[in-house]
Protein backbone atom coordinates (compact mmCIF):
# COMPACT_ATOMS: atom_id res chain seq x y z
CA UNK A 1 0.00 0.00 0.00
CA UNK A 2 1.81 3.54 -1.25
CA UNK A 3 1.39 6.40 1.02
CA UNK A 4 -0.64 9.30 -0.18
CA UNK A 5 0.52 12.58 -0.21
CA UNK A 6 -1.29 15.99 -0.06
CA UNK A 7 1.24 18.12 -1.56
CA UNK A 8 3.67 17.20 -3.81
CA UNK A 9 7.54 17.74 -2.61
CA UNK A 10 8.57 21.22 -3.72
CA UNK A 11 10.76 21.51 -6.92
CA UNK A 12 11.35 17.55 -7.26
CA UNK A 13 9.19 15.24 -9.94
CA UNK A 14 7.27 12.88 -7.80
CA UNK A 15 7.76 9.32 -8.48
CA UNK A 16 4.82 7.59 -8.91
CA UNK A 17 5.43 4.29 -6.69
CA UNK A 18 5.69 5.60 -3.79
CA UNK A 19 3.27 8.86 -3.84
CA UNK A 20 -0.78 8.78 -4.85
CA UNK A 21 -2.35 12.18 -3.84
CA UNK A 22 -5.54 12.34 -1.46
CA UNK A 23 -8.24 14.30 -2.16
CA UNK A 24 -8.49 17.23 1.05
CA UNK A 25 -11.36 15.02 2.07
CA UNK A 26 -9.63 11.65 2.04
CA UNK A 27 -9.37 10.34 5.53
CA UNK A 28 -5.67 8.85 6.50
CA UNK A 29 -5.93 5.20 6.58
CA UNK A 30 -3.10 4.55 9.03
CA UNK A 31 -0.74 6.43 11.45
CA UNK A 32 1.91 6.73 9.01
CA UNK A 33 -0.41 8.37 6.70
CA UNK A 34 -1.54 10.52 9.25
CA UNK A 35 2.24 11.58 10.72
CA UNK A 36 2.93 12.00 6.48
CA UNK A 37 -0.42 14.75 6.04
CA UNK A 38 0.10 16.16 9.40
CA UNK A 39 3.74 17.19 8.70
CA UNK A 40 3.10 18.41 4.90
CA UNK A 41 1.71 21.19 6.89
CA UNK A 42 3.65 21.86 9.86
CA UNK A 43 6.93 21.87 7.37
CA UNK A 44 4.50 25.03 5.63
CA UNK A 45 4.10 26.78 8.65
CA UNK A 46 7.91 26.42 9.18
CA UNK A 47 8.57 27.61 6.25
CA UNK A 48 6.02 30.79 6.89
CA UNK A 49 8.26 31.62 9.93
CA UNK A 50 11.88 30.53 9.02
CA UNK A 51 12.27 31.54 4.82
CA UNK A 52 14.65 29.22 3.05
CA UNK A 53 17.20 32.14 2.99
CA UNK A 54 17.37 32.76 6.78
CA UNK A 55 17.49 29.06 7.54
CA UNK A 56 20.81 28.71 5.27
CA UNK A 57 22.12 31.28 7.36
CA UNK A 58 21.65 29.83 10.32
CA UNK A 59 23.02 26.23 8.66
CA UNK A 60 25.93 28.46 7.52
CA UNK A 61 26.60 29.13 11.94
CA UNK A 62 25.66 25.40 12.95
CA UNK A 63 28.21 23.37 15.01
CA UNK A 64 30.76 21.31 13.03
CA UNK A 65 29.93 17.64 11.75
CA UNK A 66 30.37 14.60 14.22
CA UNK A 67 31.05 11.33 12.17
CA UNK A 68 28.30 9.58 12.62
CA UNK A 69 29.29 6.23 10.85
CA UNK A 70 32.35 6.12 12.41
CA UNK A 71 31.19 6.36 15.65
CA UNK A 72 29.17 3.61 15.44
CA UNK A 73 31.37 1.18 13.32
CA UNK A 74 34.41 1.81 15.58
CA UNK A 75 32.50 1.49 18.81
CA UNK A 76 34.63 -1.08 21.18
CA UNK A 77 31.24 -3.14 22.11
CA UNK A 78 30.63 -6.13 19.97
CA UNK A 79 26.92 -4.44 18.95
CA UNK A 80 27.12 -0.37 19.09
CA UNK A 81 24.27 0.95 20.35
CA UNK A 82 22.01 4.38 19.38
CA UNK A 83 20.28 5.19 22.49
CA UNK A 84 17.12 7.24 21.33
CA UNK A 85 15.77 10.24 23.37
CA UNK A 86 11.73 9.92 23.16
CA UNK A 87 9.53 11.14 25.58
CA UNK A 88 6.31 9.41 23.40
CA UNK A 89 5.00 7.62 20.85
CA UNK A 90 1.72 6.84 19.23
CA UNK A 91 1.95 3.24 19.95
CA UNK A 92 3.15 3.16 23.13
CA UNK A 93 1.71 6.78 24.45
CA UNK A 94 3.67 8.79 27.50
CA UNK A 95 7.14 6.66 28.13
CA UNK A 96 8.56 9.51 30.53
CA UNK A 97 6.98 12.01 32.62
CA UNK A 98 8.63 14.08 34.17
CA UNK A 99 10.93 14.55 30.62
CA UNK A 100 14.84 16.17 30.89
CA UNK A 101 16.11 15.54 27.25
CA UNK A 102 19.51 16.90 28.33
CA UNK A 103 19.57 14.43 31.31
CA UNK A 104 18.92 11.13 29.74
CA UNK A 105 21.00 12.23 26.76
CA UNK A 106 23.96 12.51 29.19
CA UNK A 107 23.29 9.48 31.20
CA UNK A 108 23.29 7.32 27.89
CA UNK A 109 26.66 9.07 27.19
CA UNK A 110 27.97 7.97 30.34
CA UNK A 111 26.08 4.78 29.57
CA UNK A 112 28.28 3.43 26.44
CA UNK A 113 26.18 5.11 23.75
CA UNK A 114 27.97 5.46 20.82
CA UNK A 115 25.56 7.74 18.67
CA UNK A 116 21.79 9.50 19.56
CA UNK A 117 18.81 9.52 18.23
CA UNK A 118 16.31 12.41 19.05
CA UNK A 119 12.64 12.74 17.84
CA UNK A 120 11.62 15.91 17.20
CA UNK A 121 8.26 15.91 16.09
CA UNK A 122 6.23 17.08 18.13
CA UNK A 123 2.46 16.40 17.66
CA UNK A 124 3.10 12.46 17.70
CA UNK A 125 6.23 12.10 19.72
CA UNK A 126 6.34 15.00 21.92
CA UNK A 127 9.50 15.81 21.05
CA UNK A 128 11.44 19.16 19.44
CA UNK A 129 13.81 20.66 17.51
CA UNK A 130 14.92 22.41 21.02
CA UNK A 131 15.59 19.00 22.50
CA UNK A 132 18.07 18.47 19.96
CA UNK A 133 19.80 21.92 20.28
CA UNK A 134 20.10 21.38 23.99
CA UNK A 135 21.56 18.13 23.65
CA UNK A 136 24.11 19.16 20.86
CA UNK A 137 25.59 22.41 23.27
CA UNK A 138 25.60 19.10 26.39
CA UNK A 139 27.40 16.35 24.83
CA UNK A 140 29.79 15.37 22.21
CA UNK A 141 28.55 11.99 20.48
CA UNK A 142 27.09 12.07 16.92
CA UNK A 143 23.44 12.88 17.27
CA UNK A 144 20.87 11.90 14.68
CA UNK A 145 17.52 13.90 14.10
CA UNK A 146 14.67 11.63 13.72
CA UNK A 147 12.42 12.99 12.23
CA UNK A 148 9.75 12.46 9.01
CA UNK A 149 11.41 14.01 6.36
CA UNK A 150 9.52 14.54 3.69
CA UNK A 151 11.18 18.06 2.23
CA UNK A 152 15.18 19.16 2.14
CA UNK A 153 13.89 22.17 3.86
CA UNK A 154 13.70 19.64 6.96
CA UNK A 155 17.67 18.65 6.02
CA UNK A 156 18.48 21.96 6.38
CA UNK A 157 16.62 22.99 9.47
CA UNK A 158 17.73 19.74 11.17
CA UNK A 159 21.52 20.42 10.40
CA UNK A 160 21.03 24.15 11.63
CA UNK A 161 20.05 22.17 15.41
CA UNK A 162 23.40 20.45 14.79
CA UNK A 163 22.31 17.20 14.11
CA UNK A 164 24.88 15.19 12.04
CA UNK A 165 22.67 12.54 10.77
CA UNK A 166 19.34 11.88 9.69
CA UNK A 167 16.41 9.83 9.03
CA UNK A 168 15.08 8.84 5.63
CA UNK A 169 11.89 6.42 5.52
CA UNK A 170 11.54 4.64 2.32
CA UNK A 171 7.98 3.90 2.73
CA UNK A 172 7.28 7.79 2.70
CA UNK A 173 10.13 8.60 0.12
CA UNK A 174 10.17 7.99 -3.77
CA UNK A 175 13.28 7.27 -5.13
CA UNK A 176 13.74 10.48 -6.95
CA UNK A 177 13.16 11.91 -3.11
CA UNK A 178 15.58 9.86 -1.84
CA UNK A 179 18.55 10.07 -4.26
CA UNK A 180 18.22 13.63 -3.67
CA UNK A 181 18.01 14.33 -0.24
CA UNK A 182 21.64 12.44 0.16
CA UNK A 183 23.21 14.04 -2.23
CA UNK A 184 22.25 16.92 0.08
CA UNK A 185 22.81 15.01 3.45
CA UNK A 186 26.54 14.62 1.61
CA UNK A 187 27.12 18.32 0.28
CA UNK A 188 26.14 19.46 4.56
CA UNK A 189 28.87 16.92 5.91
CA UNK A 190 25.95 14.63 7.38
CA UNK A 191 25.15 10.69 7.42
CA UNK A 192 21.75 8.93 6.55
CA UNK A 193 19.92 6.53 8.14
CA UNK A 194 17.71 4.66 5.51
CA UNK A 195 15.16 3.08 6.85
CA UNK A 196 13.52 -0.04 5.34
CA UNK A 197 10.69 -2.11 6.33
CA UNK A 198 10.51 -4.95 3.89
CA UNK A 199 12.40 -6.59 1.25
CA UNK A 200 11.38 -3.93 -1.97
CA UNK A 201 11.82 -0.95 -0.10
CA UNK A 202 15.38 -2.52 0.68
CA UNK A 203 16.12 -3.42 -3.33
CA UNK A 204 14.79 0.42 -3.82
CA UNK A 205 17.22 2.02 -1.32
CA UNK A 206 20.24 -0.27 -2.86
CA UNK A 207 19.73 1.21 -6.18
CA UNK A 208 20.44 4.69 -5.99
CA UNK A 209 23.09 5.87 -8.05
CA UNK A 210 23.63 8.43 -5.59
CA UNK A 211 24.78 5.66 -3.10
CA UNK A 212 28.37 5.58 -4.47
CA UNK A 213 29.04 9.17 -3.58
CA UNK A 214 27.43 8.64 -0.49
CA UNK A 215 29.67 6.68 0.53
CA UNK A 216 30.79 6.11 4.41
CA UNK A 217 28.09 8.27 5.12
CA UNK A 218 24.98 5.91 4.61
CA UNK A 219 23.84 3.09 7.17
CA UNK A 220 20.65 0.96 6.83
CA UNK A 221 18.03 1.04 8.92
CA UNK A 222 15.75 -2.16 9.43
CA UNK A 223 12.78 -1.02 11.35
CA UNK A 224 11.14 -4.15 13.13
CA UNK A 225 8.03 -2.15 13.58
CA UNK A 226 5.74 -1.82 10.62
CA UNK A 227 4.97 1.86 11.03
CA UNK A 228 1.48 1.32 9.65
CA UNK A 229 0.54 -1.07 12.02
CA UNK A 230 2.82 -0.94 14.81
CA UNK A 231 3.28 -4.47 14.89
CA UNK A 232 7.00 -5.37 15.94
CA UNK A 233 8.79 -8.73 15.39
CA UNK A 234 12.55 -8.71 15.33
CA UNK A 235 12.46 -11.54 12.65
CA UNK A 236 12.53 -8.67 10.09
CA UNK A 237 15.92 -8.08 10.48
CA UNK A 238 16.69 -11.70 9.96
CA UNK A 239 14.52 -11.70 7.27
CA UNK A 240 16.01 -8.72 5.83
CA UNK A 241 19.60 -9.35 6.75
CA UNK A 242 19.20 -12.62 4.21
CA UNK A 243 17.60 -10.41 1.02
CA UNK A 244 20.49 -8.51 1.47
CA UNK A 245 22.93 -10.67 1.85
CA UNK A 246 21.20 -12.51 -1.36
CA UNK A 247 21.02 -9.20 -3.08
CA UNK A 248 24.93 -8.95 -3.00
CA UNK A 249 25.57 -12.18 -3.60
CA UNK A 250 23.85 -12.02 -7.22
CA UNK A 251 25.20 -9.10 -9.83
CA UNK A 252 22.49 -7.26 -11.45
CA UNK A 253 19.98 -8.32 -8.59
CA UNK A 254 19.44 -4.96 -7.27
CA UNK A 255 22.37 -3.91 -5.63
CA UNK A 256 24.04 -1.05 -7.85
CA UNK A 257 26.75 -0.65 -5.70
CA UNK A 258 29.53 -3.31 -4.46
CA UNK A 259 30.39 -2.18 -0.65
CA UNK A 260 28.73 -3.36 2.05
CA UNK A 261 26.81 -0.83 4.35
CA UNK A 262 26.27 -0.90 7.68
CA UNK A 263 22.93 -2.18 9.03
CA UNK A 264 21.36 -0.84 12.02
CA UNK A 265 18.35 -3.00 13.91
CA UNK A 266 15.74 -0.40 15.06
CA UNK A 267 12.68 -0.83 17.41
CA UNK A 268 11.53 -3.49 19.61
CA UNK A 269 14.76 -4.46 21.51
CA UNK A 270 14.26 -4.91 24.70
CA UNK A 271 16.39 -7.14 26.81
CA UNK A 272 19.91 -9.03 26.84
CA UNK A 273 18.60 -11.95 24.80
CA UNK A 274 16.79 -9.87 22.10
CA UNK A 275 20.77 -8.08 21.67
CA UNK A 276 22.10 -11.45 21.48
CA UNK A 277 19.33 -13.16 19.67
CA UNK A 278 20.57 -9.79 16.69
CA UNK A 279 23.84 -10.53 17.24
CA UNK A 280 23.26 -13.94 16.23
CA UNK A 281 21.96 -13.11 12.98
CA UNK A 282 24.99 -10.82 12.70
CA UNK A 283 23.69 -7.42 13.67
CA UNK A 284 26.54 -5.23 15.03
CA UNK A 285 24.41 -1.96 15.93
CA UNK A 286 21.32 -1.21 17.41
CA UNK A 287 18.59 1.72 18.02
CA UNK A 288 16.85 1.31 21.16
CA UNK A 289 14.75 4.04 22.76
CA UNK A 290 11.55 2.92 24.82
CA UNK A 291 13.36 -0.19 26.68
CA UNK A 292 15.65 2.56 28.06
CA UNK A 293 13.95 5.70 28.20
CA UNK A 294 11.27 4.26 30.99
CA UNK A 295 14.38 3.05 32.89
CA UNK A 296 14.85 5.32 36.30
CA UNK A 297 18.30 5.44 35.18
CA UNK A 298 18.79 5.55 31.45
CA UNK A 299 22.09 5.47 31.52
CA UNK A 300 22.76 2.72 33.61
CA UNK A 301 19.89 0.74 31.83
CA UNK A 302 21.96 1.37 28.66
CA UNK A 303 25.26 0.01 30.04
CA UNK A 304 23.40 -3.10 31.23
CA UNK A 305 21.84 -3.82 27.78
CA UNK A 306 25.83 -3.31 25.96
CA UNK A 307 27.52 -5.28 28.38
CA UNK A 308 24.90 -8.23 28.86
CA UNK A 309 26.16 -9.99 25.52
O1 LIG B 1 7.44 4.18 18.14
C1 LIG B 1 6.34 4.23 17.54
O2 LIG B 1 5.28 3.91 18.08
C2 LIG B 1 6.26 4.70 16.13
C3 LIG B 1 5.03 4.80 15.50
C4 LIG B 1 4.92 5.27 14.19
C5 LIG B 1 6.04 5.65 13.52
C6 LIG B 1 7.29 5.56 14.13
C7 LIG B 1 7.40 5.10 15.41
N1 LIG B 1 8.62 5.01 16.05
C8 LIG B 1 9.84 5.52 15.52
C9 LIG B 1 10.96 4.61 15.74
O3 LIG B 1 11.53 4.20 14.78
C10 LIG B 1 11.34 4.22 17.15
O4 LIG B 1 11.20 5.32 17.99
C11 LIG B 1 12.76 3.69 17.32
O5 LIG B 1 13.10 2.73 16.37
C12 LIG B 1 12.93 3.09 18.74
O6 LIG B 1 11.98 2.09 18.93
P1 LIG B 1 11.73 1.46 20.39
O7 LIG B 1 13.06 0.95 20.90
O8 LIG B 1 10.76 0.34 20.16
O9 LIG B 1 11.20 2.55 21.23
Amino acid sequence: MSIRRRSPAPAIVVASQVYQSASSEAKPRHILEEIVWHKEQEVERQRQQVPLKQLQQQVAQAPPTRDFVAALTQSPHPVSLIAEVKKASPSRGILRDPFDPVAIARSYVAGGASCLSVLTDERFFQGSGEYLRQIRQAVEIPLLCKEFILYPYQILWARSLGADAVLLIAAILSDTDLGYFLKLIVQLGMAALLEVHTPQELQRILQLPQLEEAKGRVLIGINNRDLKTFTVDLNTTRRLLATYRDLLAVPGSGAAHPHVLPVVSESGIYTAADLQQLRDWGVRSVLVGEALVKQPDPGQAARHLLSSH
